[in-house]
């Protein structure tokens, strides 16, 4: 009999208190490979805290975190966060370096190259295709400046991707870009997913039409508790995810995309609002005039 594989990512019983703050409370949380997970939740519900739990940035008050088998608090800290990969959106990369070399500084997680330290000729393919899964094999040469924001989300991905990280960090990745550059983005994961069967990924994000059609499992938070966490079809119901972000919210799946709209009576269009009115206006003053 096997024994079965550690998980990628454990909390147990999670608090992170700030300033006298509770930022997290009670939460557990267990990440296998190959699994999605997206993190929901309202502004303030304690996503981003649990991410850098999860890229072993913070440790947390109380409760244990384990990264790949190993317990936030009996290892060191920098050593576990080479081992997940961390999208951060606002990398401060100023330098017009071209886009394979903005990959492979991903090996030594530096914003710019290391003096002196060149890629292996494996590297720099590895780097190619990366970047070719993630639809920017048209742009290898191309310089960071010049690339659009979506552009430049991708380019972080595999730069992310180039230590071969058995765990990666997603941010809100889709903030700020365009319908074209998100639908990109959400078919580049969904490739990458493909293509990497052993990769498990956490992504955050507000809003369930940003989610890839290839999540797995969710969490909701709210407040910093966790309401609801599993198989993706079973947490991003109507009123799970309503309750999450304290709204009526409908939520719909079409060809593995969700979306939220508010509950609310059927829009039937200006014209007919105003005739309506006209029609209220009308039957108002008959009403007030018997
Ligand atoms: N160091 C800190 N001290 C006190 N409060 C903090 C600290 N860091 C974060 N918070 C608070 O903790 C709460 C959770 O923050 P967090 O960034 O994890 O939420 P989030 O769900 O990622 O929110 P958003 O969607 O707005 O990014 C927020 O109310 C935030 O103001």
């Amino acid at each position: 009999m096997t024994a079965p594989a550690v998980p990628v990512l454990r909390l147990c019983d999670v608090d992170v208190v700030r300033d006298g703050t509770p930022l997290l409370r009670s939460v557990s949380l267990t990440v296998h490979q190959g699994e999605h997970w997206a993190l929901l939740g309202s502004n303030g519900a304690g996503k981003s805290t649990l991410l850098s739990l999860a890229g072993a940035l913070v440790h947390p008050t109380h409760g244990t975190v384990e990264v790949l088998g190993r317990a936030l608090g009996r290892v060191d800290l920098r050593e576990l966060r080479s081992l997940v990969g961390h999208v951060d959106p606002r990398h401060p990369l100023r330098s017009p370096l071209r886009v394979r070399d903005v990959v492979l500084t991903g090996l030594t997680n530096t914003i710019e190259p290391v003096p002196r330290r060149h890629p292996t000729p494996d590297q720099r393919d590895r780097a190619d295709r990366l970047l070719t899964t993630l639809g920017m094999g048209g742009k290898l040469e191309a310089r960071w400046p010049t690339l659009s924001q979506g552009q430049r989300g991708r380019v972080l991905i595999a730069r992310a991707l180039m230590p071969l990280p058995r765990l990666l960090l997603l941010d809100e990745p889709a903030t700020g870009l365009d319908l074209a550059a998100r639908e990109q983005l959400l078919e580049s994961l969904d490739t990458l997913r493909r293509e990497h069967p052993a990769l498990a990924t956490v992504l955050v994000t507000h809003h369930l039409e940003e989610l890839p059609a290839s999540t797995t499992h969710a969490m909701l938070l709210r407040e910093g508790e966790c309401l609801s966490a599993g198989e993706v079809g079973q947490v991003l119901t109507t009123d799970a995810v309503s309750k999450c972000f304290d709204h009526p919210v409908h939520i719909s799946r079409t060809d593995g995309r969700w979306a939220a709209r508010a509950l609310r009576p059927p829009y039937r269009g200006a014209g007919q609002a105003v005739q309506d009115t006209g029609r209220e206006s009308a039957q108002t003053l008959s009403n007030s005039s018997r």
